[in-house]
């Protein structure tokens, strides 16, 4: 069995229901949009389950996702990237906040409400091992969403799964074997076939490939790249570390303990991070640069684990790992707003751009402790670009400022009955 995606020739799936084959969201438009979406898990304690606090996954975050797209969302373990995933295909009730799905609302639809959108929207999952029925056949597995539907393709199930098959680069001939007899990477691409059957517009993946050996995880990142190519997809991708999703992401997200901590299209994230966890994320990514072969690391360590989702920390949720945490960022959480365009940011003390609390300089102690990890070039670097865009919006002020006495002059020598006199 193949295990190259390029081997295989993708065409698109047969007509087999004309409500499934509209894309109605043309490419660059909103097919999901995303708005102050929480999900809350209660902790129950005792006898009576009595309440007594809650895990915050998610905690706010607003963002959409255009048509055609592929947004990346990276974060560490727990910081509540699967459970984003679950809310907008809906698997998971929302706690609050709204979702959009080609301008509808889906947040709290029921069962039948969500017939419909459950051929539109599907989800990949992270471990192709426990994703799929051992007991079922591959064949059984991939048209199960056909007959969950109620859906009759053109040509039969049959027929239907086998093309899906050989899209996805497997043999249509094993149709009868089980999971076990597949790799993992030859697993997921059964799940990737099984996902797209009813032909989705948007796709959600989750760690799709960090369960498989890291040969493999670029073939099946190369294969969701070429069908998103010819089938027109829209994907969401959520991987733990930047290096999944840096070469096919056209946008990446990044969440830290609940939140949207920056968001902003591939370049402008590689090539000038601003929030300091997306520079550290960065940093733990190994990038092959002969001319930096020779450089010492500049590998930013965090300190510690990610706080607790049930009591986070105020203010901004990274200040205590931050290392240049003063005491707004304990206090004020800061807003994700466009710095640059197409750049959202929720820092105080941003990377790469002007201070955005300059009065606030004292750093907090933890972050004196968290400096001690992060490498000197690094700290340089960083007072070095802040003061350098610092420098570069003075410039622009100061210029503003200069050319707006001779724009008012005029006004004021003719207008001013103070002054009139003095003349
Ligand atoms: N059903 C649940 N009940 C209670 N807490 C949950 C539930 N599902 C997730 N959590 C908690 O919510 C937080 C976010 O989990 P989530 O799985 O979304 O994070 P993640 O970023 O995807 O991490 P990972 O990569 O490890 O899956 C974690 O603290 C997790 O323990």
């Amino acid at each position: 069995m193949s295990e190259n995606p390029k081997d295989t020739a993708v065409t698109l799936p047969a007509q087999s229901d004309g409500a499934t084959l509209t894309k109605d969201a043309a490419p660059g438009e909103t097919l999901l949009k995303v708005t102050g979406l929480q999900k809350h898990f209660p902790i129950k304690k005792g006898l009576l389950q009595r309440q007594v606090g809650a895990v915050h996954a998610v905690d706010g975050i607003d963002f959409e996702v255009r048509a055609g797209e592929t947004l990346g969302v990276v974060g560490e373990s727990g910081c509540g990237k699967s459970t984003m995933g679950r809310l907008i295909t809906r698997l998971l009730e929302p706690t609050g906040g709204k979702v959009e799905f080609e301008g509808k609302d889906i947040t709290h639809l029921g069962v039948s409400g969500m017939r419909p959108l459950r051929r539109d929207v599907q989800m990949i999952f992270q471990d192709p091992y426990s994703s799929l029925n051992p007991r079922h056949t591959i064949g059984t597995i991939v048209g199960a969403p056909f007959r969950l539907q109620g859906v009759e393709p053109e040509g039969g199930i049959k027929k239907e799964v086998q093309r899906l098959l050989s899209v996805v680069g497997l043999n249509p001939e094993h149709y009868n074997r089980y999971p076990h007899e597949f790799s993992g990477g030859q697993r997921q691409r059964i799940g990737i076939a099984r996902a797209l059957a009813l032909n989705p517009k948007l796709v959600v993946a989750d760690e799709p490939v960090s369960a498989l050996d890291v040969s493999i995880q670029a073939q099946v990142v190369n294969l969701l790249d070429d069908l998103q190519q010819e089938l027109g997809l829209t994907y969401v991708i959520i991987a733990h570390d930047l290096s999944v999703v840096r070469h096919v992401s056209d946008r990446i997200a990044v969440m830290y303990l609940g939140k949207i901590v920056e968001l902003a299209d591939r370049e402008s994230l590689y090539r000038a991070p601003m929030h300091p966890y997306t520079k550290a994320l960065m940093s733990a990514v190994p990038i092959p640069d002969p001319r930096r072969k020779n450089a010492k690391s500049e590998r930013i360590l965090l300190k510690g684990d990610v706080p607790s989702p049930i009591s986070p920390p105020s203010g901004c949720r990274f200040h205590t790992r931050c290392w240049k945490a003063t005491q707004i960022c304990k206090t004020t959480e800061p807003k994700l707003v466009e710095l640059k365009p197409g750049q959202q940011v929720a820092c105080h003390h941003p990377e790469n751009f002007e201070d955005q609390a300059p009065q606030d300089t004292v750093l907090l102690t933890i972050a004196k402790e968290a400096a001690e990890l992060v490498a000197d070039e690094v700290l340089a670097e960083s007072a070095e670009t802040s003061a350098a865009v610092a420098a570069e919006v003075a410039e622009i002020e100061a210029e503003a400022a200069a050319e707006e006495p001779a724009e008012a002059a005029p006004a004021a020598e003719s207008g001013n009955p103070e002054t009139a006199g003095e003349k």
